[in-house]
C-alpha cells in the first residue's frame, strides 16, 4: 500500500513585536500573502521584546544589537512561528546561521521627517530658532543635525511613535520638535503630523533599510521562500540589499552614524542604475565622509557588491577614523563599572 502523501502546510503563523506599528506592518504582509495564497491561513503572534520593555537606557548604549529580533528568532527556531515581520532598519546585518531575509515588499517613504510641537508655527528645520530642543535618540540623526543645524540642541526621546508624539506635545515638554521616520507615521495614519520631509537637500539622510519591511524565515524553508518571491519587489529588494551590505562592510552595526539615500535613475541608454548617496558623520558633526555613486545593479549579488563599493569609497573619504573614534568611545563607556 502506498503511504499517504505528506500533508501540505496551509496554516502559517507570523511573529512580530507588539507595537501598533509592528502589528500594522504585519497586517500588510499577511494581506499580501493571503491574496497570493487564497487557500492558506495566516495567523499573527505578537510578543513584547527586550527592546520594547527597556525604555530607560538610550538605545545607542545597548551592547546587544539584537534587542528587537533575538527572542522572535528563538520562537521561529522552536517552530512556534513560521516567519517574522520586522522594520528592516531594526534587523541586524548579520542573522543567525539558520535564518535569512526574504525578498522585500514595496518600500514606504524612506525619508526622515520633522514633526513640530502642536501649536508652534515653524514649517521647517531651517525656521527653528537657535537653542530649541530637538528630540531624537538616534546617533545618525544627532550627528547630521549637529553638522547642518549646530544652533539646535538635541535631547533623547524614547518610546514608540505614539509615546514620542505625546512627549512632544505635552504642555511642559522641553521639545520644540522631534525627528521620526515618515514610514512609521504614514503607516499609522499620522501623516498629518509631518511638518517637513527631510532629505539630502537639507543634509538629512535616512537609516539603512528605513521604510522597508524585513521578512525573516528559516533558510531551509523553500515553501515560504517561494511564497515571499511572489510578494517581493525587486527595486526595493536590491536597494535594501545594497544598503545593508554597505552597513555590514563598515561594521558599525546599528550604532553607526551612517545615512543613506538610494534612488533608481534612468540612464541615456534606457537602463536603470542605483544611485546611492551615503554619509558618515562624527557625533559632534565636525567630521564627515560623503559620497554619491551610481551602480549597475541587476541581481542580489551585484546589489551586495555595490554596497561594498560604496563602503570602500566612504573609507577613502575618511569614514574609517570617524567610526574608529565612535568604537573607542563605546568601549570606554562599557568598561566603566556599573
Ligand atoms: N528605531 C525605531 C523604528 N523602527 C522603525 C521605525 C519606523 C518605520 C521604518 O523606519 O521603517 C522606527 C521609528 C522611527 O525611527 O521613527
Amino acid at each position: 500500500m502506498a503511504s499517504p502523501a505528506p500533508a501540505v502546510k496551509t496554516s502559517f503563523t507570523i511573529g512580530t513585536r507588539k507595537s501598533k506599528l509592528a502589528l500594522e506592518q504585519t497586517q500588510l504582509v499577511s494581506e499580501a500573502l493571503q491574496k497570493t495564497n487564497p487557500g492558506c491561513e495566516f495567523k499573527i503572534f505578537s510578543k513584547e521584546t527586550a527592546g520594547d520593555l527597556n525604555t530607560k537606557i538610550a538605545l545607542r548604549d545597548f551592547t546587544s544589537k539584537n534587542l528587537w529580533t533575538e527572542e522572535l528568532e528563538e520562537l521561529m527556531m522552536d517552530g512556534q512561528v513560521d516567519l517574522i515581520v520586522h522594520s528592516l532598519k531594526d534587523v541586524p546585518t548579520v542573522l543567525p546561521d539558520s535564518c535569512t531575509l526574504g525578498p522585500m515588499m514595496p518600500r514606504e517613504d524612506s525619508r526622515d521627517v520633522l514633526v513640530v510641537k502642536q501649536g508652534l508655527p515653524y514649517k521647517s528645520l531651517a525656521e527653528i530658532p537657535a537653542g530649541s530642543i530637538v528630540g531624537t535618540s538616534s546617533i545618525r540623526r544627532t550627528a547630521q543635525l549637529a553638522r547642518k543645524y549646530p544652533h539646535l540642541k538635541i535631547l533623547d526621546v524614547r518610546g514608540n511613535i505614539g509615546t514620542r508624539l505625546a512627549k512632544l506635545d505635552a504642555e511642559d515638554s522641553p521639545y520644540t520638535c522631534i525627528i521620526l521616520a515618515a514610514a512609521g507615521l504614514l503607516r499609522l495614519d499620522l501623516g498629518d503630523r509631518i511638518t517637513q520631509y527631510l532629505d539630502s537637500s537639507c543634509g538629512m539622510l535616512y537609516a539603512v533599510g528605513q521604510g522597508a519591511l524585513g521578512i525573516e524565515i528559516q533558510k531551509d524553508n523553500v515553501v515560504l521562500q517561494e511564497m515571499l518571491n511572489k510578494i517581493g519587489h525587486q527595486e526595493t529588494t536590491f536597494a535594501c540589499l545594497a544598503e545593508r551590505n554597505l552597513l555590514r562592510t563598515l561594521e558599525g552595526g546599528c550604532s553607526a552614524p551612517l545615512g543613506v539615500e538610494t534612488e533608481w535613475v534612468q540612464t541615456a541608454e534606457g537602463a536603470k542604475k542605483l544611485r546611492m548617496r551615503s554619509v558618515v558623520v562624527s557625533v559632534d558633526g565636525q567630521q564627515c565622509a560623503e559620497v554619491e555613486i551610481d551602480g549597475d545593479v541587476d541581481s542580489a549579488q551585484s546589489a551586495e557588491a555595490f554596497g561594498v563599493t560604496v563602503a570602500r569609497a566612504l573609507i577613502e573619504h575618511g569614514a574609517g577614523s570617524i567610526l574608529e573614534e565612535i568604537q573607542r568611545q563605546k568601549a570606554a563607556k562599557e568598561s566603566v563599572p556599573k
